[in-house]
């Protein structure tokens, strides 16, 4: 009796989940299928794996620049069952969107955690991020950024000395390790007064190696946060274990810092190192604005964000300027006219050199290490005739835009000449650093670094490549060398 009573209760309730269950599931299946015919995009693989069998692969840059052209300026991708990135390709939403400052997408950055935490490149809380860009404005002001020259110039004095070593031996050096190195010691330097000593450490540079092991997994995690959270892959996993060292290097760092606190000698902000003012700023009561972690968090974002992006932009540009004649022609003319013979090093004086400014742009445009933002659209929204739906993320990203037919001439074509009229561009048609609020906080540091860097490199020596080598690219965190850069260089003769 009292058996079957039970399973009298037991059967009304088991119909009632099941009722329930198939409610929440049809209410999926019928959203699912609303939002795969939102916007046009490459065929899923399956419901379950979305396009992740193409977004997950080496070449998924060259499928970004084709997927703008085929599908249009507005197109989606799934990573996975409930993961939607809608690509936005049409200048007049990225300017409004970039411009109006929509928040960046949480569940995408949420991949890029494990790495950066709360720093100000990730964060999502729009509050926090005001207060902490604020914080750093005084570090990225421009006469603060001239006064970096002493300490770049040192860099670069070593960087030279590799090369001349190179040159006098007649032996392969890789550009692009070298650029890395370069760029980590400068960041070291300004951001945190370190000597990192990269360059001289070469590839037993750990920090260096680190990275190596964390960005291009990143950068998948990032697109696709669920494979960071289940590290079922060993690339995830050795990722996770070089996170952790890092990490360490930098709250040992912050303790460093803080301890400088103590010894403050009422230096005014501007002298003080980058991290130095992020770690000794205090609220009105006293205590510090940043805790420990946030710092370890900024730590880790500088390293990465001050690194990367700038070295490889500037394998990139040695790249594309070695293929072509009149271009090297035209620049090694005007660095040769700026910068005298026996000048080891560029001098601020030396860097007013308008044609090399054309090749960068024009670098930044056709190959950006930077991709763009990730935003998120907060409630139904009709830009431009368009209709963005909520909670979606939008991928601001600049390798479909800038290699859109419809707004470059012959847009696969590297041509420095594109930018010789100085007219300004269609808004949000460029945006190697970002656009609107959230732009890069670097931009300023990373031009100085690579003008002159790359000054000295033209006026110094001749470059060749090695025979047969083809420069691939690489989506990592950023765009990068996939297979380096192997080079010989000779010191030139005047
Ligand atoms: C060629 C070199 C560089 C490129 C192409 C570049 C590109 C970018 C891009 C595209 C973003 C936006 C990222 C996003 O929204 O997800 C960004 C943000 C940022 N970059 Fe750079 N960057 C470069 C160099 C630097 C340097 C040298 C530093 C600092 C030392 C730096 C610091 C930052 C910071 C702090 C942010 C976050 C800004 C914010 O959210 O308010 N970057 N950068």
């Amino acid at each position: 009796m009292t058996a079957l009573s039970s399973e009298h209760g037991l059967v009304p309730a088991l119909a009632g989940v099941a009722v329930v269950a198939c409610t929440l599931l049809l209410r999926f299946v019928i959203s699912y299928t609303r939002a795969r015919r939102q916007f046009p995009g490459p065929p899923v693989k399956n419901f379950l794996v979305g396009n992740l069998d193409q977004t997950m692969t080496d070449n998924v840059h060259e499928k970004w620049i084709h997927w703008n052209r085929e599908y249009g300026q507005v197109f989606q991708t799934w990573n996975g069952l409930f993961s939607r990135v809608v690509y936005i390709g049409d200048p007049r939403l990225i300017e409004k969107i970039a411009t109006q400052n929509w928040p960046k997408s949480a569940s995408q950055y949420d991949g890029f955690k494990p790495l950066d935490g709360d720093a100000l490149f990730v964060q999502t809380n729009q509050e926090r991020w005001k207060m902490q860009s604020k914080r750093l404005a005084p570090a990225f002001q421009p006469s603060v950024i001239q006064q970096q020259y002493p300490c770049l110039a040192r860099h670069i004095g070593n960087y030279v000395r590799q090369l001349d070593h190179a040159a006098e031996t007649d032996s392969i050096i890789c550009l692009s390790e070298l650029n890395i190195l370069l760029s980590l010691d400068f960041i070291g330097d300004i951001a945190f007064g370190t000597s990192f000593n990269a360059i001289n450490q070469g590839p037993n540079c750990r920090i260096a190696q680190l990275l190596e092991m964390i960005l291009p997994e990143l950068m998948k995690c990032g697109l696709f946060p669920l494979r960071g959270k289940i590290p079922i892959f060993k690339k995830t996993r050795i990722m996770n274990s070089a996170i952790t060292e890092l990490r360490n290097m930098a709250k040992d760092a912050v303790k460093d810092a803080r301890k400088k606190d103590v010894a403050d000698d009422g230096k005014t902000q501007p002298d003080k190192k980058i991290f130095e003012i992020l770690a000794l700023q205090r609220e009105a009561d006293g205590n510090y604005t940043f805790n420990s972690q946030e710092l370890c968090d900024n730590y880790v974002a500088f390293l990465v964000a001050g690194g990367d992006p700038t070295a490889h932009t500037m394998s990139f540009l040695v790249w594309q300027v070695l293929r072509s004649p009149t271009i090297f022609e035209q620049l090694r003319a005007e660095i040769d006219a700026s910068i005298p013979f026996d000048a080891e090093v560029a001098t601020l004086e030396h860097v007013k050199l308008p044609y090399l400014n054309m090749v960068l742009k024009e670098t930044l445009r056709f190959s950006s290490p930077g991709f763009g933002t990730f935003r998120v659209c907060k409630k139904d929204t009709t830009l431009a005739g368009v209709t963005l739906p909520a909670n979606t993320t939008l991928a601001l990203w600049n390798p479909a835009v800038h290699r859109d037919p419809r707004l470059w001439e012959d847009p696969d074509k590297f041509d420095p000449e594109r930018w010789r009229s100085g007219q300004p561009k269609l808004r949000g048609s460029y945006f190697p650093f970002s656009y609107g609020p959230r732009s890069c906080t670097g931009q300023g540091l990373a031009m100085l670094e690579m003008t002159l860097t790359l000054a000295t490199l033209f006026r110094r020596y001749d470059i060749t490549p090695e025979p047969g080598f083809e420069l691939e690219y690489l989506p990592s965190f950023t765009l990068k060398p996939k297979n380096g850069f192997p080079i010989r260089v000779t010191r030139r003769k005047c």
